[in-house]
């Protein structure tokens, strides 16, 4: 089923805070991500599509139907959120059962499917037990059980999570996205974890004060940020202001450096952007783009090392990542500098 926002608008009462403009198409079985910062807008978007909040301006529609105005049990969404919210009184089964419950399916038929459920996410041994009497990533299993139990046509799923520890975080991640894309849910995805999007989504909308600054897959995002908003917040990089010198030149005040300029004319002020995994450490006298300079922090992080590197005369270092880090120069080759507006 396809889900599509169509300039979709909508304002907290008495307020300008909400979200504006946001067109997105998700085509049937794709998985999006929401990111952004706190307040974005992340949440409210998925509260529109849910039917939690109303009131909105342009169109929200799902395989072809407009949601707005329809009651929240007519619009076939699973939900999962960051706090479980499971039925405490009812049984693990029963949660599951719960939304096939509301749709008037029978007590045999339902048992059968929310057993099958519970077995699809490992937990079919736990079927008699009640929330209190798992662990916070058991519970979230149960709630996707739950969001998944009657074949909804969409899932939304905030910050499913974010409340489980690091560990179990990225199984269930897994799981999640194998289920995902097993049922063929159409699914939105509030994340705060940059990781979690890249790793999961097929494609990512990143909010900023309501609006979309940019829609496309990970690799658009990570390796064509369109602005520096967009770089800081999809993955690690250098980001710094130079002054174009010259054709095929820009000066950062301590290092001139090779890269494309395209049709910067000299004396334009930019930003450049590299990510760490373009920094070469301990590149060969004569490198293009070397630097001399020394290491100020160095993370040991198991299969590398992530480091700040000062060059001479800098203010703010660079970040590298490498098998180990340099003794005294970095280098970057030109085609790996991309320059944003200043
Ligand atoms: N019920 C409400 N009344 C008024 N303003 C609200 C309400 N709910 C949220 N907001 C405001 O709307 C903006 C967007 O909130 P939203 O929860 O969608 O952001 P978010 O991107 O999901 O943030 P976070 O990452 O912190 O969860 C915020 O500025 C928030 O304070």
């Amino acid at each position: 089923m396809s889900l599509s926002f169509e300039q979709v608008g909508f304002q907290y009462r008495g307020t300008s805070i909400g979200v504006h403009d946001v067109s997105l198409s998700l085509a049937s079985g794709e998985l999006v991500a929401l990111i952004g910062p706190s307040g974005s807008g992340k949440t409210t978007l998925l509260r529109l599509t849910a039917g939690l909040i109303s009131g909105h301006s342009g169109r929200i529609v799902l395989d072809g139907r407009d949601l707005s105005g329809m009651p929240v049990h007519e619009r076939h969404i699973g939900m999962m959120f960051q706090h479980y919210a499971l039925f405490p009184h009812l049984t693990v089964l029963e949660n599951v059962g719960y939304g096939l419950k509301m749709a008037g399916v029978e007590a045999g038929a339902r048992r059968k499917k929310s057993q099958e459920m519970l077995d699809l996410v490992g937990l079919g041994q736990l079927a008699g037990r009640r929330p209190a009497q798992l662990s916070g990533g058991q519970q979230q299993r149960v709630a996707l059980a739950r969001a998944l139990a009657y074949s909804p046509q969409a899932l939304l799923l905030d910050e499913p999570l974010s409340a489980l520890d690091a560990s179990i975080r990225g199984q269930l991640r897994d799981q999640i996205r194998q289920l995902q894309q097993q049922f063929g849910a159409t699914t939105l995805l509030v994340t705060h974890d940059q990781e979690e999007a890249l790793a999961m989504a097929d494609r990512i909308a990143l909010l900023d004060q309501g609006r979309v600054l940019q829609y496309g897959t990970p690799t658009e995002l990570y390796e064509n940020p369109l602005n520096e908003t967009v770089a800081r917040f999809v993955g690690l990089s250098t980001i710094c202001t130079a002054t174009v010198c010259g054709e095929g030149e820009i000066d950062t005040g301590y290092a001139r450096l090779r890269c494309d300029t395209g049709a910067r004319a000299p004396g334009e002020q930019v930003k450049l952007l590299v990510r760490p995994e373009h920094i070469e450490a301990d590149p060969p006298l004569f490198a293009v783009n070397r630097m001399e300079g020394h290491v100020t922090l160095n993370r040991y992080l198991g299969s590398f090392n992530r480091y700040d590197f000062m060059p001479h005369g800098a203010q703010q270092p660079w970040l590298g990542e490498a098998r180990s880090a340099p003794a005294d120069a970095i280098a970057v080759a030109p085609e790996h500098i991309r320059l944003l507006a200043a």
